[in-house]
C-alpha cells in the first residue's frame, strides 16, 4: 500500500498541476518506481511456477509478439508445424499452454468448463466494459450471461428484425446509387455504418441513420470506444506501466477520470452513459403511462429480463442444458445501470466491427469469385419470393449460410481467445496447471491444413452437410466454444443474411483496375493481433442487377 502511495503521489500532482509536462514528469517517477515494483513482485513469485519440461509438455521461448502480434494466426501455424498441436510458454502474464489439439479443447472449452469459466484477458479500466460479460469472471460472469442470455434468443431476434431490415434496406439503397454514380465504395466503414446503426437502434434505442448521414457522434465514440492510439512518450510510460497490470487497474480505480490509465475512452463512457439513462427514463415512463412501443429492441428485452428476475420469473435461455454452473443463489440480483451500461457498450465493442469486418470480407471474397456470387444471386433469386422476407426465409439460404461460414474461416474476426485453470487438471496426458493460462488461436486452427484442405482457398462447399459430418464439430472455431461461446452469433447471422439479400437482391459487387485490390490480384492482406485489419482500406465497385424484386402485397 506505502508503495502504492509511493507510485500514485505523482499523479496527484499531475491531476492538479493538469500540464502535459508535469504529467509525463510524474509518470516516468511513476514507471521508474513501477520497474522496481516490478521486480519485488516477480521474486515473489506471483504466477504459477510452472516448469512444463517436468510435467512432460514441449517448452517454446515464444517471443510475445508472435502469441498476440499482429500475425499471430501464420505465427502460430509456423510453431505448431515445428513443435506439434501442444506446447507450454512463459510470457510476462505467466505460464501459458498454446494448444490447437480439438480432443483438448473440447475437454477445456466444454467437458471441463467449470474449471476455466474465466479468461485469461482483463481490461485495464475503471469505466462499467471492465464488468461486462466479455472481462466478467466466476459467478460474475454465470449470474451475467444467465440474464442476458434469452434477450439474445431465437424467439427474441425476431422481435428486432425489424429494425434490422431496415437497415439493409438504406444499406441496398445507398450502393444502388454508388452503383448508378460509378463510385468506389470504401466497403469497411460502409459496413461499420451499417452494423452501428442496427446496434444503436437494437441496444440503445437510439433513431440512427448512419449508413446515408455518415458520421455522427455516437457513430465516432463507436469506433474509437478504445484508446488505441496515444502520443509516443505516452505509449513509453504506459508499456512500462502495464508490465504490472495491478498497478494500473489500481491507478484506473484510483483516478478514474485520468484517461492515461484507462483503455477505454472515457468521453465515449460519459456519451453512451448519458444516452442510456435517456432511453431508460423514457422506457419507463412510457410503461408508467401503459403506452406500447411500435418496435421491441434489446434495451426493452432486458429492461424486462431485469423485471422478470425482480418477479422471480427468469426464462431459461435455449442452451439452458449448456453447464452454466451457476448456484440458484447467484442469479438473484439483478442488473444495476452501471451494468446495463456496461452491457450495452460490450455490444458495440463485440458486435460492430466483428459483424462488420465478415461483411466486408463476403462481399470482397464474392467479388473475386463471380462464380459463387452467380450462385449465391440464384439461391436468392429461388428462395426469396416477399419483397421482405422473414427470418424463417433466411433460413431457407442454405449456400448463403456456406459463403458466410467459408468467410468467417478464411478470415475470423477475432483470431485468438483465452481460458484460465482454476484447478490443476490432467487430459490424455497433458496438464494443464492451476493458474496456467490457455491460448486458443482461432485462427490457425480454421486453417489447419489437415482438418481444411487447401486452407487459402475460398470453398463454401466445405459446409456441405456431408463434409459437415465427416468433421470434427470443434474446427470450426470462428465464435468460440462452449457456454463462454459468443453471445451475439445469431444476431450476427441476422445482420449479415439481411444485409447481404437485401444488397445481392439489387446490385453485384466486382472488382475492375480501379479497385482495391485489383480485378485478378491477390487476396486480402491483413494484420489479425486483436481484430482482423486489412492492411490497406478495400475499395470495391458495384453494378446494377437487372431483376425483378418480388413486391409484397
Ligand atoms: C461475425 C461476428 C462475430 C464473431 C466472429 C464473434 C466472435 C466471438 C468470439 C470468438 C468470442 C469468444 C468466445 C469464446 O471465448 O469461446 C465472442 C464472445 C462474445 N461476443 Fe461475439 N462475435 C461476433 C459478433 C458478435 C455480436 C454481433 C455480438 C453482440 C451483440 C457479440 C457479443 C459477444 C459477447 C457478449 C461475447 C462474450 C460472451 C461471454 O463471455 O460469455 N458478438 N465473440
Amino acid at each position: 500500500m506505502f508503495l502504492l502511495a509511493l507510485v500514485t503521489s505523482p499523479l496527484v500532482a499531475l491531476v492538479s498541476v493538469g500540464t502535459a509536462t508535469a504529467a509525463y514528469m510524474a509518470l516516468a517517477a511513476a514507471s521508474a518506481l513501477a520497474a522496481s515494483w516490478l521486480l519485488m513482485h516477480r521474486s515473489k513469485n506471483r504466477e504459477p511456477n510452472v516448469d512444463w519440461r517436468r510435467i512432460g509438455i514441449k517448452h517454446v521461448d515464444v517471443p510475445s509478439k508472435s502469441l498476440f502480434g499482429d500475425q499471430l494466426s501464420e505465427n502460430i501455424s509456423d510453431l505448431f508445424a515445428q513443435y506439434g498441436d501442444t506446447f507450454g510458454t512463459h510470457q510476462d502474464t505467466g505460464p501459458w499452454l498454446v494448444t490447437s489439439n480439438l480432443d483438448l479443447l473440447r475437454f477445456i472449452m466444454i467437458k471441463d468448463f467449470n474449471n476455466f469459466v474465466d479468461r485469461a484477458d482483463s481490461l485495464n479500466s475503471a469505466t462499467p466494459v471492465a464488468k461486462s460479460l466479455f472481462f466478467a469472471k466466476g459467478n460474475h460472469w454465470r449470474r451475467h450471461r444467465q440474464i442476458v442470455s434469452p434477450t439474445f434468443s431465437s424467439s427474441k431476434l425476431r422481435l428486432i428484425s425489424k429494425s434490422v431490415e431496415q437497415s439493409a434496406e438504406t444499406l441496398a439503397g445507398y450502393l444502388m446509387q454508388q452503383a448508378k454514380d460509378g463510385t468506389l465504395v470504401p466497403i469497411k466503414e460502409i459496413s461499420s455504418r451499417f452494423t452501428c446503426e442496427v446496434i444503436a437502434k437494437i441496444a440503445f434505442g437510439f433513431e440512427a441513420d448512419f449508413i446515408k448521414e455518415g458520421a455522427s457522434e455516437f457513430y465516432s465514440f463507436s469506433i474509437n470506444m478504445f484508446m488505441l492510439s496515444r502520443d509516443k512518450i505516452a505509449s513509453i510510460i504506459l508499456g512500462c506501466l502495464h508490465r504490472i497490470p495491478y498497478l494500473v487497474e489500481a491507478c484506473s480505480k484510483l483516478f478514474p477520470s485520468v484517461q492515461l490509465f484507462d483503455v477505454v475512452n472515457l468521453k465515449a463512457a460519459t456519451y453512451f452513459n448519458d444516452i442510456l439513462t435517456t432511453a431508460v427514463a423514457q422506457r419507463r415512463e412510457f410503461k408508467e403511462s401503459g403506452k406500447q412501443r411500435k418496435h421491441v429492441d434489446f434495451l426493452d428485452l432486458l429492461l424486462k429480463a431485469n423485471e422478470n428476475l425482480k418477479a422471480g420469473d427468469q426464462e431459461n435461455d435455449e442452451k439452458s442444458s449448456l453447464p452454466l454452473g451457476a448456484p440458484s443463489d447467484v442469479v438473484t440480483k439483478i442488473l444495476d445501470d452501471e451494468e446495463l451500461l456496461g452491457h450495452s457498450m460490450l455490444v458495440i465493442f463485440a458486435g460492430l466491427e466483428t459483424t462488420a469486418t465478415t461483411l466486408q470480407c463476403c462481399l470482397f471474397e464474392l467479388a473475386k469469385n463471380p462464380d459463387i456470387q452467380e450462385k449465391v444471386f440464384q439461391e436468392i433469386d429461388r428462395v426469396i419470393t416477399t419483397e421482405k422476407p422473414s427470418v424463417e426465409d433466411l433460413g431457407g439460404l442454405q449456400y448463403l449460410d456456406w459463403v458466410i461460414n467459408e468467410t468467417l474461416r478464411l478470415h475470423p474476426p477475432v483470431p485468438k481467445v483465452s481460458r484460465k485453470a482454476k484447478e490443476t487438471r490432467t487430459y490424455n496426458g497433458v496438464t494443464v496447471p492451476q493458474g496456467a493460462s490457455v491460448l486458443i488461436p482461432l485462427g490457425a486452427i480454421l486453417m489447419n491444413p489437415s482438418v481444411w484442405p487447401e486452407p487459402e482457398k475460398f470453398i463454401p462447399e466445405r459446409f456441405s452437410p456431408e463434409e459437415k459430418d465427416r468433421r470434427d464439430p470443434m474446427a470450426f472455431i470462428c465464435f468460440g466454444q462452449g457456454p463462454r461461446l459468443c453471445l451475439g452469433m445469431r444476431l450476427a447471422y441476422l445482420e449479415l443474411k439481411q444485409a447481404l439479400v437485401h444488397v445481392l437482391r439489387k446490385v453485384k459487387v466486382v472488382l475492375n483496375d480501379r479497385t482495391e485490390p485489383k480485378k485478378g490480384g491477390g487476396g486480402l492482406e491483413a494484420k489479425n493481433a486483436g481484430l482482423l485489419i486489412p492492411l490497406k482500406p478495400v475499395m470495391l465497385a458495384f453494378e446494377l442487377r437487372e431483376h425483378e424484386i418480388p413486391a409484397d402485397e
